[in-house]
């Protein structure tokens, strides 16, 4: 496949609500859109998903723009690709930087799939035409988080994630559970605590959660195995799982018993689906995370979601859960607890152009 074009678009949007983790309070998002375009003139979207500041990993928008521009493009019009399982191996001397990699690498999987005429869902041997949608409360007061619940089952989400960090863990999940001892519920720390905090994550088992997510130190693959020896909600791994390898420390040590996959943060789609494979072959469940993004990475993660291993909801919620209007048309939607998997070819969702341009800081075309 021959890529002669690509676009790079830096974009700016408000959350409708402010977002909070034990980390940052997110209350607008930029990304990075991409757009490369083939000699027919097809085009293949992608999203890099990096934050505008290195609180989630060390990636940047503007690291991602530069590794982009600078260094992943020059690379992309000089090789030739066959198919785009080639591209994160094309990579490998580019240390890092998984968000800009994937980025790029998700694009040239839409563009391929469009000149294939296949959804992208089935190139990548999804196994389902819809993929359970789950939804993360995005604040830690007890009395608005049980409201937003209130409002998500309405909507039809059929899991909730709740962000918890030290001092706000014990009493809020007890109010939650007050109100919904059945829900299925988990929650996500983002590394707010360390082995100094075992008896507080051992009460928490009584709460039944389905897992904790990411409750010790980014690289802490070893910690990590520590602490599930002493308690009995599965831990999930998100931030600490960023390559293969780091999944078969996991796995080795026993630090969890799900993994959180994000196509951003494992450096692309290939790899995403690489560690679904390792993760199924080792009886550790996986689950799509989200990245408050937008459209498009959205449409990338239904497509990895249809895969057979993906079997509980991940953080995949329709476009109206962050956005006033989103960025692709049609947007996403979640109905009966379940978003569809579009027929169209790629990704399936068309760039909304007028909403494109008006969210748009800045852009620059490659050839
Ligand atoms: O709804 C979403 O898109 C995911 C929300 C979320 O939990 C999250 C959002 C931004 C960065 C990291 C995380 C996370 O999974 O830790
Ligand atoms: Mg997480």
């Amino acid at each position: 496949m021959k890529i002669i074009e690509a676009q790079l678009s830096i974009i700016k949007m408000p959350l409708r609500s402010p977002f909070s983790t034990s980390l940052s309070k997110v209350t607008e998002r930029e990304a990075i859109i991409i757009e490369i375009s083939d000699e027919e003139g097809r085009v293949g979207l992608g999203e890099a998903v990096p934050f505008s500041t290195p609180w989630y990993t060390e990636e940047t928008v503007k690291t991602a723009y530069h590794m982009l521009k600078d260094i992943l493009l020059p690379i992309i019009f000089q090789q030739p690709i066959q198919h785009p399982r080639e591209v994160s191996k094309s990579f490998e001397a580019i240390r890092g930087n998984h968000m800009a990699k994937s980025g790029i690498e998700t694009a040239i999987w839409d563009l391929y799939a469009k000149q294939q005429r296949k959804p992208l869902w089935e190139l990548v041997g999804g196994v389902r035409d819809r993929v359970p949608a789950g939804v993360v409360v995005g604040t830690q007061d007890p009395k608005e988080a049980i409201e937003n619940i209130a409002m998500y089952l309405q909507e039809g989400y059929k899991r909730v994630k709740v962000k918890i960090k030290p001092g706000n863990d014990y009493h809020l999940l007890n109010e939650i559970r007050k109100h919904y001892p059945t829900l299925d519920l988990m929650v996500d720390a983002n590394s707010a605590y360390s082995l100094n905090d075992v008896k507080v994550l051992q009460a928490l088992d009584e709460f039944q959660l389905l897992m904790i997510e990411q409750p010790l130190g980014i690289d802490d693959i070893v910690e990590h195995s520590i602490l599930q020896e002493k308690i009995k909600t599965p831990i999930c791994l998100d931030e600490s799982i960023v390559s293969l390898h780091d999944a078969k420390s996991a796995i080795h040590l026993k630090s969890c018993g799900v993994i959180n996959i994000k196509i951003g943060r494992v450096g692309g789609l290939w790899n995403a689906i690489q560690m679904h494979d390792l993760c199924i072959a080792n009886n550790i469940k996986v689950w799509c995370g989200g990245m408050i993004e937008f459209g498009i990475s959205k449409a990338h993660n239904i497509a990895l979601a249809t895969k057979s291993g993906f079997t509980i909801p991940g953080d995949i919620s329709s476009s109206s859960r962050y956005w006033e209007e989103d960025i692709i048309s049609p947007e996403i939607i979640v109905r009966n607890g379940e978003i569809k998997a579009p027929t169209g070819f790629g990704i399936g969702y068309e760039v909304n152009k007028s909403r494109l341009e008006k969210v748009t800081l800045y852009k620059e075309i490659f050839s």
